[in-house]
């Protein structure tokens, strides 16, 4: 024997009834025995208590609203009952409105709507449902009957949360099935007294109801028909990846519950898992899915958790004082005279200090509890015993729930690590012995972007995400864009990682958009929906969107955008760049950002800074936290000098080869900043500052190649032109260099602290004579690495190999978030 439950959406139009109507000749197709409990159609409890509520207060248009409420139902007995079986249905429908009516216009003349007589106002719902839908069914041929909860389902007389008496309704629930082979059609939610006044079952009604038959006749599953697929592994709301959950034990279900997930109600099962009884959750508007299964054990999990639950908004109370240190009965009487006031405890967290205990409560009742918590400890607090009640609003619970946190060890680590990764602060935490349950209190404002964090990484086998802000779209930003685009797909399905790219700004327009531009479609949304580009909003807008995972990538060379990154990390937002700037400016700013990376739990990375997608930074930084020490550096590390000298020959201009390294995509931005020396001693302070030597930029010594007159060309058209005029200049440098068989090499070099950058003539025995193209050579010299140095070599420019770089980057914070 089965029970099935159809919720008010299931009931709540035509449409929908048809459905029900379907699931129920299926099972009786299929031999099934069932019997069947249904909501008021959706939304008319909650018109029904309107209508109580206009009545009293004398407003007479409440008879319009009644108006529509029948209508409904009409329009339902019109859509599905067939016209020869209409107008008896249509008879005992209206028969009903007219009682209500009735009783209406008694609360409209005594202007009273006691509780009472609000549960018999509401148990109007159920039966007009019911009602009808019996009827169509009889219309069918089906033998149904209409069956009045109120006759087997007896409670006392609370009204509003009727307390069922057991003894009395399982015996009457036997008796009453037993009388008929009947299809039974129950109205859910209400009850009545044993002196049949009516009385409503509270929170989870119809529930309740299914609950009860089904325990009272042992039914072998009770299935309920709702309006989602089931139970989900967090609030989709919240959580775009959450997905149903197959399996599922009663005290997960109930621990769920408990923290909102609001598709079933637990504690109103609880007769049904006391007869363990598997439970359903099937959705009408998609019959074929599995849905939910609710049991006393859960099969096979995949995942260490069940599922996410939250407290959207609380209050947390600290009570502390020196004189609560071992002293017995603090916390009884606390409790005690919270709960003599109806004030219920969410959350409760002591240290074994016993200095303090904070617990929290639905913030309605903060000021109250203040003033009860005072009141109750004055005496300790007059003599400073006790220091006071403090009261922290504006924050939030997520519970994490699984019964396999019993086995598996580091759940807990996994649940802080991730939320400190993401600059969560964790204001107060608790996990009860059962290991069913660990909730953490954190700041409102950072809710969801815990919720989908906290998902993403427990639920694994789902695709993750990386949200990426990037600024300055240009040759490596467009490059990286384009590597993206053609990674997506990998990424999604061999990764399970999915590159939303949530912002996008170029020097004129800026586009932020969380759930993500597609990097094929980049342009035109940049172009049609983009707003005009301000750093500071697009920063604000980042923090305040506050979107777990989130990554800044500057493929800029401003110098003012670096001011933004301490913001950033401070906000627990990671930096990828190649951008120079920040690293090269003073010392202490290249340290205080590490330090709030650090501190932040978050990444600050430029692998592409020297010798673009070459793996320089991460060997130096890999050497120097195994405990190797520098030392000497001698490197190439401009791709642009490394292609002019190796393509400037007898027969080509050396602004012509300058305008080459250009085109290729190798020069800076400005390519006076290469010519002059400036972006190798860059890169070799950042090498420095990498290795402890702690330099600033104007202590490294840099051997001017440039004349005078290209120097001081003050717009990069001119500094060409100025190139051209001094073209016997640079022909003069070659010539003299293959006199002696040598080559010019731009050679920057760190040792003894002191950093030196030199165009040099290297013969043929040195290593880097043989370099070619864009090449840039780093050999490192160090106490592991002392006889023969280690030489990292490779192009050290360019659009794709920097933009790798880049894009390796961000897949290592990937990595890192887990
Ligand atoms: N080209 C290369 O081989 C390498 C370049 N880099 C670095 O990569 C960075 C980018 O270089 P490229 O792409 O070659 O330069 P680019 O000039 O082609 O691109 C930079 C883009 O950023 C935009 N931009 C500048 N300030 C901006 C702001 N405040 N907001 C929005 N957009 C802004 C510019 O309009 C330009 O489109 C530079 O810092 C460079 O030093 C690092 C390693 C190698
Ligand atoms: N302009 C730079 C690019 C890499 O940082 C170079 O030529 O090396
Ligand atoms: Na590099």
């Amino acid at each position: 024997m089965k029970v099935l439950k159809f919720g008010g959406t299931s009931v709540g139009s035509a449409d929908s009834i048809r459905t029900v109507i379907s699931i129920i000749e299926n099972n009786l197709e299929r031999g099934e025995h069932i019997a069947v409990v249904f909501s008021a159609m959706g939304g008319v409890t909650n018109k029904l208590i309107e209508i109580g509520k206009m009545a009293a207060s004398g407003n007479t248009e409440y008879i319009e609203f009644l108006k529509v409420v029948e209508e409904r139902h009409f329009a339902v007995v019109r859509g599905l009952i067939n016209v020869k079986h209409q107008s008896s249905t249509f008879a005992a429908v209206r028969g009903l409105f007219n009682e209500l009516g009735d009783i209406l216009k008694g609360v409209s003349w005594i202007r009273e709507l006691s509780d009472r007589t609000l549960d018999l106002i509401m148990s109007f719902g159920e039966r007009l449902s019911t009602l009808v839908i019996t009827e169509i069914l009889r219309s069918k041929g089906i033998n149904a009957e209409f069956c009045d909860a109120r006759q087997i389902i007896h409670t006392n007389a609370t009204y509003g949360m009727g307390d069922v008496n057991f003894e009395v309704t399982n015996h009457q629930i036997l008796e009453y099935f037993a009388k008929s082979t009947a299809l039974q059609c129950v109205t859910g939610f209400i009850a009545s007294t044993a002196e049949g006044i009516t009385t409503t079952l509270g929170r989870g009604g119809s529930d309740y109801t299914a609950s009860i038959i089904g325990a009272a006749l042992e039914a072998d599953s009770i299935e309920i028909w709702t309006d989602v697929d089931g139970m989900m592994t967090a609030d989709p709301r919240k959580v775009a990846n959450a997905f149903t959950i197959p399996s599922i034990s009663y005290a997960e279900a109930m621990e769920l519950s408990h923290f909102g997930a609001k598709v079933i109600y637990p504690p109103s099962l609880q007769p049904a898992f006391a007869k363990n009884i598997t439970l359903k959750v099937l959705n009408t508007f998609n019959v074929d899915f599995e849905g939910t299964y609710v049991q006393k054990a859960a099969n096979g999990k995949e995942y260490a958790i069940t599922g996410i639950s939250s407290i959207d908004e609380i209050a947390l109370v600290n009570i502390q004082g020196s004189g609560m240190i071992g002293v017995a009965g603090i916390s009884g009487r606390l409790f005690t005279a919270l709960s003599n006031n109806s004030i219920s405890v969410i959350l409760i967290s002591q240290a074994s200090s016993e200095h303090s205990i904070c617990f929290s409560i639905d913030p309605k009742n903060a000021q109250k509890a203040r003033e009860i918590l005072e009141k109750e400890f004055s005496a300790e607090i007059a003599i400073g015993h006790i220091d006071g009640i403090s009261i922290e609003k504006n924050l939030s619970i997520i519970a994490i729930v699984g019964e396999g946190m019993k086995k598996s060890t580091g759940v807990s680590g996994k649940l802080f690590s991730v939320l400190g990764k993401n600059g969560i602060n964790v204001v107060a935490t608790a996990q009860g012995s059962s290991e069913l349950n660990i909730s953490v209190v954190i700041s409102k404002s950072d809710l969801s972007k815990a919720l989908n964090a906290i998902h993403g990484v427990f639920f694994q086998s789902e695709t993750r995400s990386l949200n990426l802000f990037i600024v300055g779209v240009g040759l490596i930003g467009g490059t990286l864009l384009e590597q993206i685009r053609n990674q997506t797909g990998y990424l999604r399905e061999e990764k399970l990682l999915n590159l939303n790219i949530a912002g996008l700004s170029n020097t004129k327009k800026m586009l932020l958009d969380p759930d993500g531009i597609k990097p094929d479609q980049w342009r035109d949304r940049i172009n049609d929906e983009g707003v005009k580009t301000s750093l500071p909003a697009f920063v604000q807008r980042m923090i305040e969107l506050n979107l777990p995972n989130s990554v800044f990538v500057d493929c800029t060379s401003d110098k003012d955008i670096v001011q933004y990154y301490h913001m950033l990390l401070d906000a627990s937002i990671s930096v990828v760049t190649p951008n120079k700037v920040a690293n090269s400016g003073s010392y202490s700013e290249y340290l205080a950002l590490q330090r709030t990376a650090l501190q932040r739990g978050v990444k600050f990375l430029y692998e592409t800074n020297v010798g673009a997608g070459l793996p320089i930074i991460n060997t130096i930084q890999g050497l120097m936290a195994s405990g190797d020490k520098f030392l000497k550096i001698e490197a190439i590390l401009s791709g642009t000098l490394s292609y002019i000298f190796n393509s400037f020959g007898p027969s080509v201009r050396f602004a012509d080869v300058v305008r080459e390294a250009k085109a290729k995509g190798f020069t800076e931005p400005d390519p006076r900043e290469d010519l002059s020396g400036a972006d190798v001693a860059r890169k070799i302070l950042i090498l420095a500052r990498e290795v402890g030597v702690p330099l600033e930029a104007e202590e490294i010594t840099i051997a001017q190649i440039l004349p005078d007159n290209c120097l001081k060309a003050n717009s990069v058209d001119s500094f060409f032109e100025e190139m051209e005029v001094s073209d016997s200049f640079f022909a003069g440098l070659r010539e003299n260099a293959e006199a002696e068989g040598k080559k010019l090499r731009y050679i920057a070099s760190l040792e003894n602290g002191k950093a030196l950058v030199q165009l040099q003539t290297v013969d043929a025995q040195h290593p880097f004579y043989t370099l070619s193209g864009s090449d840039n050579i780093i050999s490192f010299t160090t106490e592991r690495y002392k006889d023969r140095p280690l030489v990292i070599k490779g192009p050290g420019a360019g659009a794709e190999v920097t933009a790798s770089g880049v894009f390796a980057d961000i897949m290592s914070i990937s990595s890192y978030l887990g």
